[in-house]
């Protein structure tokens, strides 16, 4: 039975792809052989040893220590582009929220007081002229980071007619692809923060992107612009966003993420970071997670992981053995000449490197002996060595 023990809430849809006979899954349980969570923070000293693998159903992993995990051997698994589409919803909620005084009328309505049908609209028509907005239409929207999120939010924009341009320096091949052609590029995120009439960012917090938006990056943009935060506390400087707004260089913030520094400062519409909270997004991630922790503890096989290589060897006859290491020459070589050693025949494998780490799956016609596993754990530069399939 392997052991998955979960934090957060995780949808019961996504729970439900654990092989009961097989997993056992609670949130409450010791000597858990991987981890499950959304948003809760954990550090290297949360992860018990028994723990093998940690999923994060969702895109984000800055709440992991994932330096902590790549140094155990361990994959830390996402779910990519599952709540993208949550997001982008929300997203364009922010920028009408912003645009057409949502919250400001919906406050002011709550609050009427009528005596009769025709005194309430009378009220309600002579109100209105404190709400006037203004169109997405025609404005130029400039997207920060167009993964996932990012070319989703971009695709809604030009179908809301507006202008979109877009600053990424690090796009995958399979985002652009992605990528409507009528966003342009722009060379640099000054250029975009100077053009845009709406600033929306969609790019994960790094060492390299905290307070990527401070006082420096708010100073060129516009007077009457709109920021959006739908990624992650820490890649803006909310105190420099509140000073921006207080001294009307800035007409609003949207963020999903509220702080003390935002608290009260007008034209701040703070959300209890409720991107991805859809059914349907909690769904997708809960399950895309489970698949991926299935595979990884029943197969060896590695999927949507953000430390390891993406490693799939098909299920064949034999003992699967796993194996990490550190990537440096001759390692592979070792583990053969110990299963050779062994008298034992290798009937397929695979190795891929990433970055620091390399990662094996050796098919073999025999299971290794407790002393041939002892050999190759350890040998210098192998960061565990597990039996998949005994
Ligand atoms: N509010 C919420 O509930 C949610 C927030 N998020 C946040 O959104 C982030 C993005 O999510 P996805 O689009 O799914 O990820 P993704 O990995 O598909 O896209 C991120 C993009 O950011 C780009 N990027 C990296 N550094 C950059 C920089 N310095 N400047 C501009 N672009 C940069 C990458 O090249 C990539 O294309 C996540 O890391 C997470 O922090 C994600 C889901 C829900
Ligand atoms: O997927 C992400 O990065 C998110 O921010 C979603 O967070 P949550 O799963 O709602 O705690």
């Amino acid at each position: 039975m392997f052991r998955i023990r979960t934090y957060n809430q995780i949808a019961l849809r996504g729970l439900e792809r654990f092989p009961r006979d097989r997993f056992e899954v609670a949130s409450e349980l010791s000597e858990p052989d991987a981890l499950l969570l959304r948003s809760h923070p954990l550090g290297g000293a949360d992860i018990p040893p028994t723990v093998k693998a940690v999923a994060r159903a969702g895109a984000g992993v800055n709440n992991i220590d994932v330096a902590h995990c790549s140094a155990r051997g361990i994959p830390v698994f996402n779910t990519p582009g599952a709540n993208a589409n949550a997001v982008k919803e929300l997203v364009v909620a922010g920028l009408l929220l912003a645009s057409r005084h949502l919250r400001e009328g919906l406050d002011w309505v709550a609050g009427l007081r009528a005596d009769s049908e025709a005194d309430l609209h009378r009220q309600v028509e002579e109100g209105k002229k404190h709400f006037q907005g203004r169109e997405l239409r025609g404005r130029t929207l400039g997207v920060v980071g167009l993964g996932a999120i990012g070319s989703r939010v971009a695709h809604t924009a030009l179908s809301l007619d507006m202008n979109v341009i877009g600053y990424d320096p690090a796009l995958s091949v399979d985002a652009a692809w992605r990528l409507p052609s009528q966003v342009a590029p722009m060379a640099s995120l000054e250029a975009l923060l100077a053009r845009a009439d709406y600033v929306t960012l969609h790019l994960p917090l790094l060492d390299a992107t905290r307070n990527l938006i401070g006082a420096a990056q708010l100073a060129p943009m516009k007077e009457d612009a709109v920021l959006l935060n739908f990624a992650r506390q820490g890649i803006v400087d909310d105190a420099a966003v509140a000073e921006a707004l207080r001294a009307g260089k800035l007409r609003g913030f949207v963020t999903d993420f509220p702080s003390l520094a935002l608290t009260g400062v007008p034209g701040v519409l703070a959300l209890p970071h409720l991107g991805a909270s859809t059914g349907e997004s909690e769904e997708n991630c809960a399950v895309m997670a489970a698949e991926a922790l299935t595979d990884f503890l029943e197969n060896g096989n590695i999927r949507h992981s953000v430390n390891f290589p993406d490693l799939i060897l098909e299920p064949g006859p034999g003992v699967r053995l796993a194996v990490t290491n550190r990537n440096i020459p001759k390692m592979l070589g070792q583990v053969l000449s110990v299963l050779a050693d062994a008298d034992i025949n290798v009937i397929d494998m695979l190795n891929k490197s990433r970055d620091e780490l390399a990662y094996n799956l050796l098919d073999l016609e025999e299971e290794p002996t407790e002393a041939a596993m002892a050999r190759i754990r350890a040998l210098e530069g192998v960061v565990n060595a597990r039996l998949v399939r005994p």
